[in-house]
Formats: structure tokens, sequence, C-alpha cells
């Protein structure tokens, strides 16, 4: 159950930010929300925790719109804009505030300080605070209720490599402790170490819902050395693989999968003698996925 968007749609003005999108977030598992500048990704994140009312469709959390759970901070957590604290304040004041009004027991503040590394600064005036620190002030309070949901909005913004590496594990942690855990990020290389699920967004519409391996074998080359190059392409071709020759005795195929090349070619008595797998990183399959959708191209340089 967990998160769902059903039909999500919301615009401002004429501006379709986001346009009937459906998903479902699963607990267990970390989802990368992956989608070019402009895509919809803070909005849909922002419908989510019911920071703003959907011009149409519906974003639930557990089964009801976030605001409509009695104890929301208990069911789902966000982190969403950086600035949302009040300067003077200290991030120890601002969290026993809202653990006061939200019900929850006050030894949880000290806890989640620990939690995200702010034991020491927890008692400073969070307007000095580095972009770093904010993010990690932002996951204490997502995380002050123990919600079974976060929704993190490039929550790898500003940190270093070891605050990087400290976020890694504390997300994949979460979503071991049976968690749902929907995370946007522009940091490539994040989503393709901690996400087992990927969601992709452009121009406020569904492009791809996939786990990490079918998002990243989509489209997938297998480059064949092979005694019988040509019979071997006739015979894949058959099961709906394309070929194209590279020489004498080696193809490149795709449509078909790793196994069916050594099935085949069994059948067929083929030695085969090479199989490379020409793989995409879950970068080139985003950029060849998101070509059409992106908002805000920087221009080539031509020459
Ligand atoms: N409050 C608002 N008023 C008007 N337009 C808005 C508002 N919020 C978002 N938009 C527009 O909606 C679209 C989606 O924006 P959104 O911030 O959700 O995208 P995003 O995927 O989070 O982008 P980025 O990766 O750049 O953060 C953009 O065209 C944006 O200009």
């Amino acid at each position: 159950m967990a998160i769902q968007a059903e039909e999500l749609t919301k615009s401002f003005g004429s501006t379709s930010a986001v346009r009937e999108l459906s998903f479902t977030v699963r607990p267990g598992v970390v989802t990368g929300f992956l989608g070019p500048n402009g895509a919809g990704k803070s909005t849909t994140m922002r419908l989510l925790l019911g920071l703003d009312r959907p011009t149409a469709g519906r974003a639930l959390i557990d089964g009801e719109p976030f605001a409509e759970h009695p104890a929301p901070m208990r069911v789902a957590g966000g982190l969403l804009d950086s600035d949302f604290f009040h300067p003077w304040r200290s991030p120890r004041t601002h969290l026993r505030a809202l653990a006061h009004t939200h019900s929850i027991p006050v030894g949880r503040v000290d806890e989640v300080l620990e939690l995200v590394g702010l034991s020491d600064a927890g008692r400073r005036r969070a307007g000095g605070f580095s972009l770093g620190m904010r993010q990690r002030f932002g996951l204490a309070t997502a995380l002050l209720g123990d919600p079974g949901t976060l929704v993190l909005d490039e929550p790898f913004n500003g940190l270093d490599p070891e605050g990087i590496r400290w976020l890694r594990d504390l997300l994949t942690g979460l979503a071991d402790e049976d968690r749902t855990v929907l995370v946007s990020s522009h940091l490539m290389a994040e989503i393709a170490e901690i996400a087992e699920r990927v969601i992709v967004i452009g121009r406020g519409a569904l492009i791809a819902d996939a786990s990490m391996n079918e998002f990243t074998n989509d489209g997938r080359v297998f480059r064949v050395t092979a005694s019988d190059s040509a019979g071997l392409a006739r015979a894949l071709g058959q099961l709906g693989g394309e070929c194209t020759p590279l020489g004498n005795r080696t193809l490149d195929v795709s449509g078909v999968e790793r196994n069916d090349i050594d099935l085949v070619a069994r059948e067929q008595g083929i030695d085969v003698y090479e199989v490379l797998t020409q793989g995409h990183s879950l970068e080139e399959t985003f950029m060849r996925l998101t070509q059409d959708a992106v908002e805000y191209r920087g221009a080539t340089r031509k020459g």
C-alpha cells in the first residue's frame, strides 16, 4: 500500500506541473524518483505530503490522504525544502515544539538529533547552518514521528562525501526496516547505489516505473562472437531479436535475454566464443528516456 498516486494532476494557471500521474511506492526498498528539471518531482512530493491540493486525482499514504491521518507525523515524514525552519531557533527547540504539538515523546528529539549527527550542533541557532547541516536537520524533522514512510526531495544536496555515505546507509537501513522510502535526486550515482526501484517522470507525466534491473537492462545489447554468426542471427531473429553483423563472427544482438543466446546456439549446434554485455548505466538510460522531456537544456557547442 504505502504511497499511491492516482491520476494525480496539478496545474498552476496554464502550467501543468503534474499530469494524471499514477504509481505505487512499496515498502522495504528505496525507490528513486527521477526526472529532468521542472519535471514535477517536487510538486508531486508536496501533493503526497498534503502541502498542496491536487487539481484532480488523489495522493494517498497508507490508503488515506496524508493530512487526514489523525497523527500524520507518525505516518510519513518529508524533506522538501531545507529552509523550513526559523533561523533564530535551534534544532532542539524546533523539534521539541513539534514533538509537543504532535504528542511525540520529547526523548525522541535527542534520539533523532543523534541519528542525523547533530547532537553537538542541536543547541545552536539553525540560521548559521551549512546546507549539509540544514539537510540533516530536515531529516531529523522527517524522522521525528518514527514514520513508516519517508518522502525526501534531494536529500543528498549539500552533503560532503562522508555525509553522502552516511545518508546512503541511513536510507537503505530505513528501507530494511520495511519502511517506504521515496527519494528524488539529480545524483544518478547515488540513486543507482541505493534504489531498487525507479520512477521517472518528464513534463509531469510518467515515463518509467520499474525495478532498477529492468530499467537499466531495457534496450541492452549483447556483442556475441560465435562459430556461425549468420546462423545464430537467423535463429535469434525468429525469437524477435535484432542482430547487426560486425564482421566475420561477431554480432550485436538486442531484444532477447542473455539466456536465449545460449539456448538458441545450443539448439543450432553453434559454438559461442564470447558474449559481452553492453550494459547501460542508470544515467545513460535516464538521458535516453527523458531526452524529449527536457525543458531546460543548455546550448550545445558546435564544431
Ligand atoms: N507554486 C508554483 N507556481 C507556479 N508554477 C509552479 C509552482 N511550483 C512548480 N511550478 C512549475 O511546475 C513545474 C514542475 O516544477 P517542480 O518544481 O515540481 O519540478 P521538479 O521536477 O521538482 O524540478 P527540479 O528538478 O528543477 O527541482 C515547473 O514548470 C514549475 O515551474
